[in-house]
């Protein structure tokens, strides 16, 4: 599967009475390896719920842990592993800057689902009453320089909609989005990796740039529009993140 990281859950897709079982099975999973490069993330059960200080047991074999309903920063206190909290309660995502800005912390996930149902919202095709929380999100995250994961479409067979949504993610600033199935693997890959016009035209506006600072401008003009250098800096961005995604495979 040509995805960056794995998320094993032990929290809602598993039904009470399997926690243990699963817990097991999970841990023989990591111990016997297989993953590749990808980055294998544990989704523990909630702090103060059954499971969790077995859950987090499993975070020496597992590149971090995954934990939901994240509410504030000191829930991630006393955890000894690299963290990716869910935002996905209203408490959590007002609380989002302190929360990113947790040194254990390596990237965020939003949690839509629950996040809908806390708020009473509808769930729109055009994520209306998620677009604030989404955009909190995505502020906390860059202010900690962190990494932010979207929410899931829980549509398994709705490529327009899987589309559109991952669409809206890239265009609000989400790094990625987390997902439910191989299928929609394709989608999300092709949508938050830059597209081969874009870093072609990031190479012209760089090239661009390079000619009026030689040129001893201080400001460059490229096909109508002022470049400045702050437009290189994302330009060299999407152009190491193109060569990450070419050097991993995908
Ligand atoms: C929904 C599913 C139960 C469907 O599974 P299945 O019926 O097995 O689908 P397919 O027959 O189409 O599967 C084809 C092959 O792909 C593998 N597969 C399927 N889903 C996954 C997956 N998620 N990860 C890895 N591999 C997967 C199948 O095993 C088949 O493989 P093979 O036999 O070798 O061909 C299933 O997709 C599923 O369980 N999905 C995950 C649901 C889930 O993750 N839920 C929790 C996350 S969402 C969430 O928590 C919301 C959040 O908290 C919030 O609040 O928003
Ligand atoms: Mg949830």
């Amino acid at each position: 599967m040509p995805c960056d990281a794995l998320i094993f859950d032990l929290e809602d897709a598993v039904a009470p009475a399997a926690k243990d079982a699963a817990r097991a099975a999970l841990r023989a999973a990591l111990e016997q390896g297989g993953y590749g490069p990808r980055f294998r993330m544990v989704r523990v059960n909630g702090r103060g719920t059954p499971g969790f200080a077995e859950d987090c047991t499993l975070a020496g074999i597992a590149d971090a842990l995954v934990l939901p309903k994240v509410n504030h920063a000191a829930d991630l206190d006393g955890i000894d592993a690299p963290l990716w909290p869910m935002l996905e309660t209203p408490l959590g995502i007002l609380n989002a800057a302190s929360i990113a800005a947790h040194p254990q912390v390596q990237g965020l996930i939003v949690g839509t689902n629950d996040l809908l149902k806390d708020l009473r919202a509808r769930a729109t095709p055009d994520r209306l009453a998620l677009l604030p929380s989404l955009g909190l999100a995505v502020l906390a995250a860059r202010a900690a320089g962190k990494v932010v994961l979207d929410g899931v479409l829980n549509a398994l067979d709705d490529p327009a909609a899987l589309q559109a949504e991952c669409e809206q993610g890239r265009t609000l600033g989400f790094d990625g989005k987390t997902l439910i199935h191989p299928a929609q693997i394709a989608t999300a890959n092709a949508v938050f990796g830059p597209s081969d016009t874009e870093l072609a035209e990031a190479q012209a506006l760089i090239a661009a740039h390079d000619q009026a600072m030689a040129q001893g401008q201080a400001v460059a003009v490229h096909q109508g529009r002022i470049v400045e250098s702050l437009h290189v800096t994302e330009a060299t961005r999407l152009l190491e993140l193109a060569k990450t995604i070419a050097a991993a495979g995908r």
